[in-house]
């Protein structure tokens, strides 16, 4: 396709190859600024944190700079073209299609290592021009790089940058026609640590500095007992603020919002419908007369509340939490603590960073996976995830359903996740063949977040949330709807009715919020309030409820990642332990 065809650049802008627009691949280590530097160059926002394996699919843009239009390439960091994990497959795989270009970006501070992999990619013989990010870093400890000295032993350009500021940014556009094929060749393991060897000699000098207080803290989060109990409070303190600022959101922005401005709207649009079948499906049912926003079920009332009114500002809390915690650098200590604890369940200490990312939504927590080395490893954690970690929107709904029958039934229901979680982390780490390999990760240095990009990613994810969360919605509120008029629930709630009763010691009506959780789980929820359950009838249902997967998306993306027979091999361990879970509850309470 020629660049004037696809439409990105415009008739000014002159491709390099006549055929179609330049492919510029932009490589590297795992956590040296890839996809700050991508972010800067595209202006596509591209996720970025402080730990190796923030980027495990790849993302695509266009640079447009002083004539200069071509695709750029986000590939996921990779130690070595020799892959083992998913992340360094895609980025061989990327190579290996061709380029003509390639942005190898280098960590000044971590030289000797970044080199196994710039070795590497200079041997595919594409024109190359090396980013030597970090310098910032490299000159607070001390290293000092001789750069002609290392553009002479690699034989392409090599510009210093800071991709944080944007320093030197321009100097790697300005001078694209200056990338230069290598005369590097393809070399044995030996030979290329002999090459590494040769080079750091030559170009790196390390001089001497004195700790700084984020030295020490690196040291302390750690240490093997004191990074634990570091890593008890740090938690702590984050769930907490979590939940402060969540609830401060909803009482004093999200409540007032939608008493004020939404309900008397909607007031108008219930009058001006009148009875109908359109106004069942966008207000729902009224209670004396008035909408209530928890419980009509229509679309724009309960749908639009539990969903931007409940859910979202947990979101815009956890995300900013979490977004500072990445960025600072401190899950991958934090998976150091944990290692020692996830090994007994099958998988590496890495595993906790997709966990945390699930406590928001599941779906990037199982993307996150894929950072995990083996097949057998993604599939355990995929799974923990999916059926012991609940979502956000699970966790504002535990608040609605089950806080007005105090706090400890709240508290029951984490207790419950993680003894199933344990329980069913170890029973599959028994069953499952093959082994989780040691723990090896790159811990990066603390640094501090800035503002700008802390807030810029707070952004991003909340604009995805509106992206993926509004038609999942709108579309499960109508389908339940639609299912609803027909009768249909009503069938499949009486046909389940025996086993709900038997089984679980719930009454008929908790049948019909179960079957509607397959489509969206928060408003199945929402649904069970009014039933009049007692505090242990609703203790049962909902934690079956949050034990199955959040929504569609999960089962989606599960498929998508790790293919349809293990979806549906996760599937049954959900439901097996879900109703486990619930009959074993209910027998529990009704012996207490
Ligand atoms: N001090 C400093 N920090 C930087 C610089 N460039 C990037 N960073 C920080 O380094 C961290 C990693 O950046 P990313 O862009 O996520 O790295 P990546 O190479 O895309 O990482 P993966 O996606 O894991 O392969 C982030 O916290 C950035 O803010 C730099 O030049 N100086
Ligand atoms: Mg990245």
């Amino acid at each position: 396709m020629g660049c004037k065809d696809c439409g990105a650049c415009s008739a000014g802008e002159t491709p390099i190859r006549e055929d179609g627009r330049m492919r510029i691949l932009l490589m590297g280590n795992p956590n040296v600024g890839k996809s700050v530097f991508f972010s800067r160059l595209t202006g596509v926002h591209a996720l970025s944190s402080n730990y190796p394996g923030t980027t495990v699919g790849f993302t695509q843009g266009v640079i447009r700079h002083k004539g200069l239009c071509a695709d750029l390439i986000d590939v996921p960091g990779a130690y070595t073209l020799d892959p083992t994990n998913e992340a360094e497959e895609i980025a061989r795989r990327i190579i290996n299609e061709g380029a003509d270009r390639v942005i190898l970006v280098i960590d000044a501070t971590a030289l000797e290592r970044n080199l196994v992999m710039a070795l590497q990619v200079l041997a595919y013989h594409i024109p190359t021009i090396i980013a030597l990010n970090m310098t910032d870093e490299a000159r607070h400890k001390g290293i000092l790089l001789d750069v002609e000295r290392l553009e002479k032993e690699l034989g392409v350009p090599i510009y210093k940058t800071v991709a944080t500021t944007g320093s030197g940014i321009s100097d790697i556009v300005d001078n694209m026609d200056k990338a230069r094929v290598s005369g590097i060749t393809a070399m044995t393991k030996e030979e290329r640590w002999q090459k590494i060897g040769h080079i750091i000699a030559e170009v790196q000098t390390v001089t001497h500095r004195h700790h700084t207080l984020l030295d020490r803290a690196e040291d302390i989060s750690a240490h093997p007992l004191f990074g634990g109990l570091a890593g008890i409070v740090i938690l702590t303190l984050s769930f907490t603020l979590i939940r402060f600022l969540g609830e401060g959101l909803v009482d004093h922005i999200f409540d007032p919002i939608f008493e004020n401005l939404w309900l008397p709207l909607l007031n108008k649009l219930s009058a001006f419908l009148g009875e109908g079948y359109l106004r069942s499906l966008l207000i729902g049912r009224l209670f004396d007369g008035a909408i209530d926003l928890e419980q009509s079920m229509g679309v724009l009332s309960t749908g639009f509340y539990v969903e931007f009114g409940m859910v979202l500002p947990y979101i815009i809390a956890f995300y900013a939490a979490l977004s500072f915690l990445e960025d600072l650098g401190y899950l991958p200590r934090l998976a150091v603590v944990f290692d020692a604890l996830l090994h007994r369940f099958g998988i590496h200490g890495y595993a906790i960073i997709p966990t945390l990312l699930g406590f928001g939504c599941n779906v990037p927590g199982i993307l996150a996976t894929r950072v995990l080395e083996s097949k057998r490893e993604r599939f355990i954690a995929a799974t923990l995830i999916s059926v012991g970690v609940p979502c956000v929107s699970i966790q504002a709904m535990l608040a609605s359903t089950l806080g007005p029958f105090g706090v400890k039934y709240i508290a029951s229901v984490y207790v419950v996740l993680l003894i199933v979680w344990l329980i069913l982390g170890r029973l599959m780490n028994l069953t499952l063949s093959g082994f989780s390999p040691e723990l090896i990760v790159e811990i990066p240095p603390y640094r501090i977040p800035s503002l700008k990009a802390w807030m810029a990613k707070l952004w991003f994810r909340i604009k995805d949330f509106f992206l993926e969360a509004t038609p999942l919605v709108l579309g499960g509120i109508f389908l339940v709807n639609i299912l609803d008029m027909a009768g249909i629930l009503e069938r499949i709630g009486r046909a389940l009715t025996p086993f709900f009763h038997k089984v679980l010691g719930l009454p008929p009506s908790t049948a019909v919020p179960v079957v509607m959780g397959m489509f969206r789980k928060d408003i199945a929820m929402g649904l069970l309030i009014p039933l009049n359950l007692t505090a242990h009838q609703m203790l049962v249902a909902v934690i079956v409820l949050s034990m199955t997967f959040p929504c569609i998306a999960t089962f989606v993306v599960m498929w998508k990642e790790l293919g349809a027979l293990r979806m549906l091999e996760a599937s049954a361990l959900m439901i097996c332990s879900a109703v486990a879970a619930g009959a074993l509850l209910n027998l529990l309470l009704a012996a207490l």
